[in-house]
């Protein structure tokens, strides 16, 4: 496979550390995303993925992060959660209040709410209650909101562990369609196939560790697959 040549650094990590109490959940984890990469965390239960997606949008407080300027300004970047965290208000109000949240201008936000919804064809539930979506226009809300905040980079935790297949489908289309607009993402996942079809890189975390990080080609390699992961890659396979 023909390889991208690296763009600037988005986010760097040297030898990151994170420890909730006695547990040292991220060791020793040195990474750095570039822009316009899709890079995929894999690994079992509890490896700290989501650990390494929050210390990474600065989320949890931990050693060896560094954010770097885009285009001579603050990086900006956007999370989603396994299950969204919406309010109880229209599904419009929980996109216009997180563009106040960051600071946009009250006159820009009803435009960049609705472009957004659009963007996830939510435009027509525009005035619906969020809490009454189903789960897949829940997620869909979600990305419509980080969407609209114009981020340089999206940290997205599982996004579709509780979805049917066709929802599953319709996020990780709107996720191809955001990497395709530029948008640099990370994304945990359990699903390898998803990691494959989505992703240009996957990192494979074992005890807060990162013991592979490779372009996905040489993650996937059939014929040598990388050593460290390639006891969780035969127990993880056939893939969904
Ligand atoms: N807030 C917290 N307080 C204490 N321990 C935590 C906290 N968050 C995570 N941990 C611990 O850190 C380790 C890594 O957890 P993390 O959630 O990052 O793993 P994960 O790879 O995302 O797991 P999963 O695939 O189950 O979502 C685990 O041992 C977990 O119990």
């Amino acid at each position: 496979m023909r390889r991208e040549p690296l763009t600037e650094p988005l986010l760097t990590l040297v030898d990151a550390q994170v420890r909730f109490g006695s547990v040292h959940a991220i060791r020793g984890v040195t990474l750095t995303l570039h822009r316009g990469e899709r890079l995929a965390l894999v690994g079992a239960n509890g490896a700290g993925k989501t650990t390494l997606l929050r210390l990474l949008h600065g989320l949890v407080p931990g050693s060896g992060r560094q954010a770097h300027p885009v285009d001579g300004r603050p990086l900006v970047a956007a999370m989603l959660f396994q299950r969204p965290f919406l309010l109880h208000l229209s599904v419009f109000r929980n996109v216009t209040l997180s563009l106040w949240l960051r600071g946009v201008p009250a006159a820009e936000r009803p435009e960049r709410a609705m472009q957004a919804l659009q963007r996830v064809g939510l435009a027509d539930l525009a005035q619906r209650s969020a809490r009454a979506l189903s789960g897949g226009q829940q997620q869909r809300l979600a990305l419509a909101r980080a969407w609209a905040l114009q981020p340089d980079v999206m940290f997205l935790d599982e996004p579709t562990a509780s979805l049917d297949p066709s929802a599953k489908r319709e996020v990780e289309q709107l996720v191809a369609d955001l990497a395709a607009d530029g948008v640099t993402v990370v994304m945990s996942t359990h699903n390898l196939g998803q990691a494959k079809r989505l992703c240009t890189r996957v990192a494979y975390l074992e005890q807060g560790r990162v013991l592979a990080d490779l372009p996905v080609d040489l993650f996937f390699d059939p014929v040598n697959p990388p050593a460290a992961a390639a006891a969780f890659l035969k127990g993880e396979l056939p893939w969904q």
